[in-house]
Formats: C-alpha cells, structure tokens, sequence
C-alpha cells in the first residue's frame, strides 16, 4: 500500500547540506508492521516523515495505494495523511492543559463529525488501549507508559489505516515498553499496518520484518514472521 522509488532527500541550511535519504526502494504491504533500524543520524526519522507524508522527497515518488502523492496540492496531501496515518512520537507530544479525552479527540476536529461523535470515537479509542478509566485525567497524572497509551489512543482514534511510531518505547523503562509493545502488536493483529523506528533489537524481534538503514541508505532487511 505504500512504494518509495528511488527515493532521496537532501537537507539545506545556510551553510550545509545534508544528503539524508539516498535512492531508497521501499514497500510496506496492508497489514504489516516494520522496523526501522539503524545508527542515530542514519535518516530513520526523515524515512518515517517521508512515508507519513510529512515531508515531500527531493527526487523520487512516494505512492500511497497506487497514487502517487508528487502532484498532489498540499491540502489534498493534508487530507490524506490525516485519513492514512496515525502518529505516535518518543515524547508523546499529549498537550499539557487538555484532558485526556479532549487530547485524544484532537485528529477528528478536521473531520466533519458531531461534538457527539468525536467524544464517542474517543471513548472507544482510550477504552482500547486499556485507559477506559482515565478519561478525566490530565497528562501530567498519568504514568509514563499511561501518557503513551494516551498518545496511541490519539493516532488510532480517526482509524487510520497505518500507524507511525518513532521510537515509541524510548523514553519509558523496559516494563513499559514491553505493554506498550504488547499493544501496537495487537493492533497490528487487528489489521493496522505499523511502521516503527527503533533501536532495540529484542523489541525489532518481536515484529514481522526489520529494514537496516545505514548512511541514508536501506542496507539490509530480514523477514521474521509472516503479516
Ligand atoms: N530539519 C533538518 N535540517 C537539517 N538537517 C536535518 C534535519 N533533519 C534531519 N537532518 C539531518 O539528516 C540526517 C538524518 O536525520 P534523521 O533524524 O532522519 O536520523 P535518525 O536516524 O532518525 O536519527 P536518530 O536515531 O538520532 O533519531 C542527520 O544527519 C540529521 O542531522
């Protein structure tokens, strides 16, 4: 459902350039889930961008269910990254001064859905990742492990057909990470792809293929379960 061809991507500033991403071949069939691995500063972040549609590739066709995305405008790309994908981050990215579930309900205020609805679909989400109970709370109440629950409620919360995580367990001890592993391999389970960077190998075991990337280059990948 996803094709990167030839993919590159060069970041300028000022005074430097850096070649991030260099002729990348990538495709991540429905129902998957990926690992990306690699040594930091090696373009594991950037490749999630460009599969999210974060960013646009400097050479090469990002495809997302046989379109390609190059000619697209920038709303139409905005629209569909929203119904495509969902995002979970290190750092969980939960805004501070909103409630859970006001947190959760955030991707569905871009769609046009009833103040019913939205809490609705929210409510399903959280009760999904086990925080059923912990609607009311704020952020800071929770546990980290709690607060990245929040944040997969959020990515999940509209549907999305892929989920995106960039280092989901790095900032939580190896308990949590291990439940919130437990989790995304569920949803994987249940039929959400999942393309996740990571730099635990026992947690990249756990999944159904890893690609080595190296110098913005995919250098290896090894098929472990079948999706
Ligand atoms: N916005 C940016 N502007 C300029 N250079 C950037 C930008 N984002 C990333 N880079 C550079 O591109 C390269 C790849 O960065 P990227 O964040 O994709 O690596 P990574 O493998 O995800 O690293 P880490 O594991 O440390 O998160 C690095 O050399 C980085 O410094």
């Amino acid at each position: 459902m996803i094709r990167l061809h030839n993919v590159s991507k060069t970041y300028r500033t000022d005074k430097v350039e850096t070649l991030a991403l260099k002729d990348i071949d990538l495709a991540v069939e429905r129902g998957e889930f990926v690992a990306l691995m690699g040594p930091s500063g090696c373009g594991k972040s950037t490749l999630l961008n460009l599969i999210g549609l974060l960013d646009r590739p400097g050479r090469g066709s990002v495809e997302i269910d046989g379109a390609a995305i190059g000619s697209y405008g920038d709303k139409t790309v905005a629209r569909l990254r929203n119904r495509t994908f969902g995002f979970v981050f290190q750092s969980f990215h939960l805004i501070p001064d909103l409630r859970v579930i006001d947190n959760v309900e955030l991707p569905l205020l871009y769609r046009s859905l009833s103040g019913g609805e939205r809490r609705k679909l929210a409510r399903e989400a959280l009760t999904r990742v086990g925080l059923g109970a912990r609607m009311d709370h704020f952020p800071n109440q929770l546990s980290g492990g709690q607060q990245q629950r929040v944040a997969i409620a959020r990515a999940i919360v509209g549907r999305p057909h892929v989920l995106l995580a960039d280092e989901p367990t790095g900032n939580l001890d190896s308990k949590m990470g291990a439940e919130i592993m437990d989790l995304l391999l569920q949803l994987n389970a249940e039929g959400t792809t999942v393309v996740m960077v990571t730099h635990d190998e026992q947690e990249a075991r756990r999944v159904g293929r890893i690609v080595r990337v190296f110098d913005g280059q995919l250098v290896g990948q090894e098929q472990l379960h079948a999706a």
